[in-house]
């Protein structure tokens, strides 16, 4: 399905109202206005060369009095005014620039600064809404006749499109050159330097060219070995050999560690014990904890002006401290990597070890030292908790899911009954372990809204009930495709709240949605897969996941309490309690 780009028709009007182009925004120099300037600027010249200071503050004068207590009210009333003339023209205006699409409606956009740091609510959709109103947003889809609405603010934030339809997604993301990232949002990508989430472009050619030798079949052979040499260090550091039962309170605390080391030591060659405070240059913080508090409070990140980190506030201090770490650990990596090469160490293909080479050569392809910052930043946030989240979610609806679970592990015990049968090419034959994360992985898609900006006026097709109506979306309008949408969009996948991991059987690498699709799909789509089956079947093998309830907690309170997803930076299951029970 191809967008056909080129100019746009002009818009028919229908039943909503239209702002004319040519309306003035309200003039502040209105009389009243010249009036109390006038007066103020006279009274003040008098003040400062006959009062003494204090009568700045605390005026005295009778007159002065009374003139403040008339203009400030006024002034604020024609402030007032003047806002709100301007968000009712604004209101008009998007609404025909997102093709006067119903949807959403509210004070604050979802993906502006303030709608997203208020919870989501009957006034607010937030950033949960996608999930929180996934099934009453298809009540109005369907009232609606579209799987494409907008969403405008009343008073802050940009007006943007959103779709849950496959057709309209692909046409976004995959269409050359008609549609960008705009760094409004990619911005909080953008603190550690430019890199190929946030990258457009011949720039986002040369990030991909230089990193994607890294994402080859061998990498992935040694990934599984890496991996499931991690999972033993976990088995081991966390004391479960000689155990035959486990609660874990919050698998989350698990699988981050764990995606975090194979994406260090697979990813970058930098092998991280299950200890990860040996590889944090800081007592006070461990490398884990720091990306932990850097990737949940990304927002916050973005508002603090730099002099609020002197606050004697413990988040605020806590937020710098986990910077410093941060960048300390990847300093330290990337200087260690510069001298192991420069001392001629054989060159390797790791995603760091690429990347410092190319910053090494001149041109075409070559990196600065921002780019490589950026990109080792981009590579080690994104290279683990998305991944971490999902496996949350899997460990979840393996223990709602018993019998699914028996059959994975008839597989791996038929497919690697011995560690030595641990391969890439054998995990590949695990189809129902590969399913299990991926169907878990549309339930709860943890890269949430693929956003871009349109380059050009375009006309999106197949967005009205029966895929026949076209929409003109002119330059500059704010596209989301909202992968929770999509992935709970019955047309595509019937019975969307049912686990059923059989939808993944067999099913090309390209169909993998989850993972967006065309040349900017997930370059560690592989990577993760093969991680996270190798998590999953080392764990079936040998345990058995249940539900960990507390309080007499039943099964159904258990699932309506922990298998609901929250959005952050990424989204996904961020608690989720289970117990192992060792298999005989
Ligand atoms: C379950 C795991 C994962 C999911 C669901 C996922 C999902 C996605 C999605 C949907 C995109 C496209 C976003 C957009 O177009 O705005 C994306 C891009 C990206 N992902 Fe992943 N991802 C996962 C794991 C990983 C891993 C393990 C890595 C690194 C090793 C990674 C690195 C990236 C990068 C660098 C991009 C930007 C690619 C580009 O624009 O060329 N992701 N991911």
């Amino acid at each position: 399905m191809k967008a056909t780009s080129g100019r746009v028709p002009p818009m028919t009007p229908n039943s909503m109202p239209q702002a004319s182009d040519t309306w003035t925004y309200p003039s502040p120099s209105n009389a009243a206005h010249q009036h109390g300037q006038t007066y103020c600027t006279q009274t003040a010249k008098r003040l400062e060369t006959t009062a003494p200071f204090s009568l700045l503050l605390v005026p005295q004068h009778p007159q002065l009095e009374k003139m403040l207590s008339l203009d400030i009210p006024s002034a604020l009333l024609t402030a007032l005014l003047v806002f709100i003339g301007t968000r009712i023209v604004n209101y008009f205006k998007f609404a025909k620039q997102t093709g006067y699409l119903p949807g959403l409606r509210s004070l604050a956009t979802p993906i502006s600064v303030l709608g997203a740091s208020l919870p989501t609510g009957r006034f607010n959709p937030g950033l949960n809404w996608q999930w929180q109103w996934r099934k009453h947003v298809y009540e109005a889809y369907a009232r609606h006749g579209t799987e494409t609405i907008s969403s405008l603010p009343y008073l802050f934030g940009e007006p943007a499109i959103y779709t849950s339809s496959l057709e309209v997604a692909r046409q976004i993301v995959s269409t050359r050159g008609s549609f960008y990232k705009h760094t409004e949002t990619t911005g909080i990508t953008l603190e550690w330097g430019p890199n190929l989430f946030a990258a457009n472009g011949d720039e986002w050619k040369r990030f991909r060219r230089v990193i994607t030798p890294a994402f080859s079949s061998s990498t992935y052979a040694s990934l599984l070995t890496e991996a499931a040499s991690i999972f033993d260090q976990m088995v081991a550091g966390e004391g479960w050999l000689t155990k035959d039962s486990v609660d874990i309170p919050n698998s989350d605390f698990l699988t981050n560690k764990f995606a975090l080391i194979v994406i260090a030591t697979s990813g970058f060659g930098h092998p991280l014990s299950w200890n990860l405070k040996s590889a944090s240059l800081s007592d006070e913080m461990s490398f884990g904890e720091a990306l932990h508090i850097r990737l949940h409070n990304l927002i916050l990140r973005l508002i603090l002006p730099q002099w609020a980190y002197w606050l004697p506030i413990k988040k605020f201090r806590d937020l710098e401290k986990a910077t410093q770490v941060t960048q300390d650990f990847m300093n330290d990596m990337i200087r260690t990597r510069r001298e192991e090469l420069s001392a001629g160490a054989v060159p390797k293909t790791d995603i760091l070890s690429l990347m410092i080479q190319s910053s090494e050569n001149e041109g075409r392809f070559s990196m600065t030292d921002s780019e490589l910052v950026g990109n080792t930043a981009i590579m080690l946030f994104a290279g683990h908790e998305t991944t971490a989240l999902t496996l949350n979610a899997a460990l979840g609806l393996m223990a709602l899911h018993p019998d699914f679970q028996d059959e994975m592990h008839h597989e791996v015990m038929t497919v690697m009954p011995t560690e030595a049968d641990f391969t890439f090419a054998n995990s590949s034959k695990l189809r129902k372990t590969q399913a299990c994360f991926l169907e878990a992985s549309r339930i709860y898609p943890s890269g949430f809204m693929w956003i871009r900006d349109a380059a050009e006026d375009i006309v999106l097709e197949h967005v009205g009930p029966n895929r026949d109506q076209r929409i003109p979306v002119p330059k500059g309008t704010r596209l989301v495709v909202d992968s929770i949408g999509l992935h709970h969009n019955p047309r595509l996948f019937p019975d969307p709240e049912a686990f059923k991991p059989e939808r993944w059987y067999d099913v090309s690498e390209n169909a993998l949605t989850m993972f967006s699709m065309g040349a900017r799909a997930c370059i560690g789509r592989r990577f993760a897969i093969t991680e996270a089956t190798c998590f999953l079947a080392k764990l079936v093998r040998d345990w058995r996941v249940e539900i960990l309830t507390r309080g007499g907690e039943s099964k159904a309170q258990w699932e309506a309490k922990y298998m609901e997803g929250r959005a952050v930076t990424n989204f996904g299951i961020a608690e989720m309690p289970v117990r192992l029970v060792r298999r005989a």
